[in-house]
């Protein structure tokens, strides 16, 4: 369905009060995504997950590569340019707290329809009423605010608002971050629900390895830019190949876990110094020489890949 080659997106800072300093926020990123299958991109706070997630969906601009939908660029989407959608992390601020959310769901598909066909009030009406029984919620909010609703009901509304257009491929970026834990069993089991029922391929971005070991059936692992391992869920869990991908599994807490095994330590390094080496050499436990020289590429099967020198 979705075939990303060299992707990369390069953002430009101020480093002085005339000096400017370009840096890759994603970096040379490839990956295919088949329909039907939940993708996971997991990978810590500032590697460049929302921004890949963007420009997918064509929310940023690229700075170099392609996106390929279904074999044609993305950006030749003809025949149906709502098949990508995405939901956000926060369902407060991704809201207009303005609209009644009805009107806030209904929009992409009036936007929609307004280039092949109108949609006449009383059909988006019905629509809206449909899509949030759907997602659990009840018909008669159709003219509530979002103020008036919780976080786990507000990003069902979301999740409505993403759905309405029948979209073919769902990024879903951080989309239970912000709620509770059982808030975000509710919305994860929606997903699956809505997934089966609609035939939902999906890119499923988080930080936190249960949810997307939950969700995914094939994970893709990204630090600074690059991703640096992509498996299948089992094999990335039982057999993880890249230092990072051990360490992250190693260091996720969990109820019972003692504190002195979280084994990460120190942070990712600034992405303005783009490195000869690996992104990772300054924290590889298992670091050599080469690793400060040589930039490793992702190889393994072709099921199973990882970007380290010293795999296998
Ligand atoms: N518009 C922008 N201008 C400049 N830098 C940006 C912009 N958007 C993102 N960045 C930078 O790009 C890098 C990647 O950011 P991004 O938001 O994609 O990370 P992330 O993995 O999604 O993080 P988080 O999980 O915290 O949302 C960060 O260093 C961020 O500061």
């Amino acid at each position: 369905m979705l075939t990303v080659n060299k992707l990369s997106k390069s953002f430009g800072i101020r480093t002085g009060i005339s000096a400017k300093q370009d840096f890759f926020a994603v970096h040379e990123v490839n990956f295919h995504l088949k329909k039907g299958v939940c993708l996971g991109l997991v990978g810590e706070s500032g590697c460049g997950k929302s921004t890949l997630a963007k420009m997918l969906v064509g929310l940023l601009p690229k700075s170099g590569g392609e996106i390929l939908y279904k074999g044609r660029p993305v950006e030749e989407n003809f025949y149906n340019p709502y098949a990508l959608q995405m939901i956000f992390q926060d369902p407060f601020s991704s809201l207009n707290p303005r609209i009644c959310v009805g009107k806030s769901i209904g929009e992409p598909l009036k936007i929609n329809k307004n280039k092949a066909q109108k949609i006449s009030r009383k059909a988006l009406r019905e629509a809206v009423e449909n899509i949030l029984e759907e997602v659990g919620l009840e018909k008669e909010y159709y003219f509530r605010y979002p103020h008036e609703f919780s976080g786990g009901q507000r990003q069902r509304i979301a999740i409505a608002r993403a759905i309405i257009t029948k979209p073919e491929l769902l990024v879903c970026d951080e989309s239970v971050s912000a709620l509770d834990a059982s808030h975000q069993a509710q919305v994860l089991n929606l997903l699956l629900d809505l997934k089966e029922k609609y035939d939902l391929t999906y890119l499923f971005i988080s930080h936190n390895l249960q949810v997307i070991s939950f969700m995914c059936d094939e994970i893709m692992v990204m630090y600074a830019g690059e991703i640096v391992e992509q498996a299948p869920r089992k094999a990335l869990f039982e057999n993880p190949l890249h230092p990072y991908t051990k360490a992250l599994i190693a260091s996720a807490p969990y109820v019972g876990k003692p504190r002195q095994e979280l084994v990460l330590q120190g942070e990712m390094p600034s992405l303005l110094q783009r490195r000869l080496g690996c992104a990772f050499a300054s924290r590889c436990p298992s670091a050599q020489k080469r690793c400060l020289e040589e930039k490793p590429c992702l190889s393994g099967s072709a099921d199973h890949k990882a970007a380290c020198h010293f795999i296998g």
